[in-house]
This record gives structure tokens, sequence and C-alpha cells, in this order.
């Protein structure tokens, strides 16, 4: 018989944590987007999940989001009641409202028209339907709805006044600066009530006294409701300052995990992350003082047979992607991987 959702699954969640993947793949035809990945984000942290682009971040979110099926894997997360979903198995509809995950995407998906209170309110909207009886008697104010909507409405005040948003509550989310809509639109998920907040990319295009505004509001996000929060992003001054813990993938696979300090010493995340610029990836590694490194990385570089795009890479080794995908396989030169060099190398240096 099928395992239900919300079944018991071998094996105690991990000490502390809030959601668990396991052995996450997800391929596209012959693409691997992700190979076996694992990794957990505990509870009443905040977890980055950071990587070159195409390494496979967004198809995390949008598997454990219920946007996307994963080939393989399993997505385990635990309400603060005890009581454990998986996730790679819910319909996306019933993620936010029965496990409680909320997410904002990496373009904003506000109601651009609507104001900002009116925003707040809509994401309440389930809550208020409920409370309504779903009759027309139940939306003109008899039982429980008037209560319900003066909560929500107070609700998204909360929220607005937390986002530093509330003068500007009755304007609409089109008019805000770029900023300010990134800021309602985690406002907005807030007023879900979310435990676990999904944030894809939130300091894009954000200016650096933007960028300090969201990172004080996320910290109050976790001081204040203890509400764990996993984070996609690019910006670093983001990713170092308020993160508790790190993830890091290269074309799908993890590569590193651990605080921020450790991260940004290891070399292979150096490589990794500093994309395809060989020279730039040894200036760093000058920095951190990895000489040793450095000289065996200069014997190595195969830049003819390096990509030109990320994004049409493959997770893994080529035999093992062959093995995997069949007949539509893409296949990429295991030279790719920066941080695979660097197995290489201490590989050889042994
Ligand atoms: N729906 C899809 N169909 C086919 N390939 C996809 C799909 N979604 C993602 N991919 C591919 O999977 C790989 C990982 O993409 P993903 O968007 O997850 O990377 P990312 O790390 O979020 O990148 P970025 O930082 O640029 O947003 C890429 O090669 C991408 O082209």
């Amino acid at each position: 018989m099928a395992a239900t959702a919300t079944q018991k699954v071998a094996g105690a969640m991990p000490e502390g944590a809030i959601l668990a993947v396991e052995h996450l793949s997800m391929k596209f035809g012959g693409l691997i987007a992700i190979g076996d990945l694992s990794f957990e984000a505990q509870r009443g942290e905040i977890t980055a999940l950071i990587g070159p682009n195409g390494a496979g971040k967004t198809t995390v979110f949008n598997c454990i989001t219920g946007f996307y099926k994963p080939t393989e894997g399993m997505i385990r997360m635990q309400r603060k009641t005890g009581e454990e979903f998986l996730l790679e198995r819910m319909p996306d509809f019933q993620i936010p409202a029965k496990a409680k995950v909320a997410r904002t995407f990496q373009n904003i998906r506000l109601f651009s028209g609507m104001t900002l209170l009116e925003n707040l309110l809509v994401a309440q909207h389930n809550k208020l339907m409920k409370a309504s009886g779903f009759t027309v008697m139940g939306l003109l104010g008899l039982g429980g709805y008037r209560k319900s909507a003066a909560e929500a409405k107070e609700l998204a005040q909360f929220w607005l006044e937390k986002a530093d948003l509330v003068d500007r509550a009755d304007d609409p989310a089109g008019d805000l600066s770029y900023g300010a809509q990134r800021r309602l639109e985690i406002a907005r998920a807030m007023c879900t009530g979310p435990e676990l907040l999904c944030l894809d990319e939130p300091a894009a295009g954000l200016n650096p006294r933007e960028s300090l505004a969201l990172n004080t509001l996320l910290n109050d996000i976790k001081d204040t409701t203890g509400t764990s929060i996993l984070l996609i992003e690019h910006d670093m001054s983001v990713v170092m300052e308020i993160s508790d813990h790190v993830v890091v993938l290269e074309y799908g696979r993890k590569i590193a995990d651990g605080t921020p300090a450790e991260v940004k010493a290891d070399p292979r995340v150096i490589a990794a992350y500093l994309g395809v610029d060989d020279e730039e990836v040894q200036d760093v590694l000058v920095e951190v003082g990895d000489a040793e490194v450095i000289h065996e990385l200069d014997a190595e570089p195969r830049p003819d047979q390096a990509p030109e795009n990320s994004a049409s890479m493959l997770a893994g080794p080529v035999e093992e992607t062959i093995a995997q995908s069949g007949d539509e396989v893409a296949i990429a030169d295991p030279g790719a991987s920066k941080a695979a060099q660097i197995d290489r190398l201490n590989e050889e240096k042994r």
C-alpha cells in the first residue's frame, strides 16, 4: 500500500531539524539537475543554499514546495507539534496549509494594483473563507467571520510594521521601490503563519541600504517568531551576515555544508562559486593561503573542455549519467566541476 504524506518514516528525524532532504534527485530528460542531495535545516535557524548559476538551487525549492515531484529521494518536514510530512508526496496546495511551508519567488509576484494591506489580506483568504463557513451569511458578518476579518487586518498591520511599510499601507503595491516590494512579499508570506519560510533570492536587485533592511527583517523574523528560514541567495553580504548554516551546491551536488566561516574558507567552494574564471579562482586561493592547491591547479585547467554555460551541465560523473539516463543523454565533461578538480588534486596528494 502506498505510504501517506504524513506517515512516519523509518528512522528518527535528525536532532533539531525542521527539514531533512534525503538523497534527492531531479532529472529533466537526460539532465540531472539535482543528484543525490542530502542536507538538513535546523529549526529556528537561517539556512542558506548557495552555488553558481544553474547549480540546482531553485529546483530544490521547487521540490520542497511541491512544484516539482522529485525523481528520487525524500523531503521530510517536522512541525512544532511533532507531526511529520513527506513533502514530495503532497499536492502543492496542501504544503502551505498543512506542512506550513511558505515561499517567495525570484521574480516578485505581488498584486501590484492592490494596496499593501489588501495584498496581506488576500494571503489570509483561506482562513477567512473557513471562518465564513463558506456561506454568504457568513461573509455578511454572522458567525465568526467578523472576528476573523478583524484579526486578519491586525495581523496584516503587524507585518506591515515589521517590514517598515506601515506608512504605505493604503498605497498600491506597484508604487513601492524594489526593496520595499521584496519586504512586502516576505510580510505576505508571514501572514500565512509558516514554520518554514523559503526565500528565493530575496536580495536580488537590492541596493546596500535595502539589503540591510532585508537582513534586519529576516533576523527579526527568526528571533521573534522562531520561524525557520531557507534562503537561496547570491548576495554574499546577506548570506554571510545572517545565515547560521550554509549548504553549497555545484552541478546539483552538495560540495560543502557548514557555518558561513567554514564554507567561506573552503577551497572547493571558492573554486566552484567563482564560476569558470580560473584566474579569479587562483587569486582567491592565494588570499586564503592555499598555495599548494594553486600550484597544482595551475597544472590542471582544461579550458578547452570547460562548459560554456552552466545551465546545460550535468550533475554527476559521465559514466554515472550515462548509466542513469538512457537514450536522452547530455554529456558533461567531468573536468567541468571545479570542486571536483580540487578533490582530484587532494586525492593525488595522498
Ligand atoms: N523545468 C525544467 N526543465 C528542464 N530543465 C530545467 C527545468 N528547471 C530547471 N532546469 C535545469 O536544471 C538546472 C538547475 O536549474 P536551477 O534553476 O535549479 O539552478 P539555480 O541554481 O537555481 O540557478 P540560478 O542561480 O541561475 O537561479 C539547470 O541546468 C536548468 O536549466
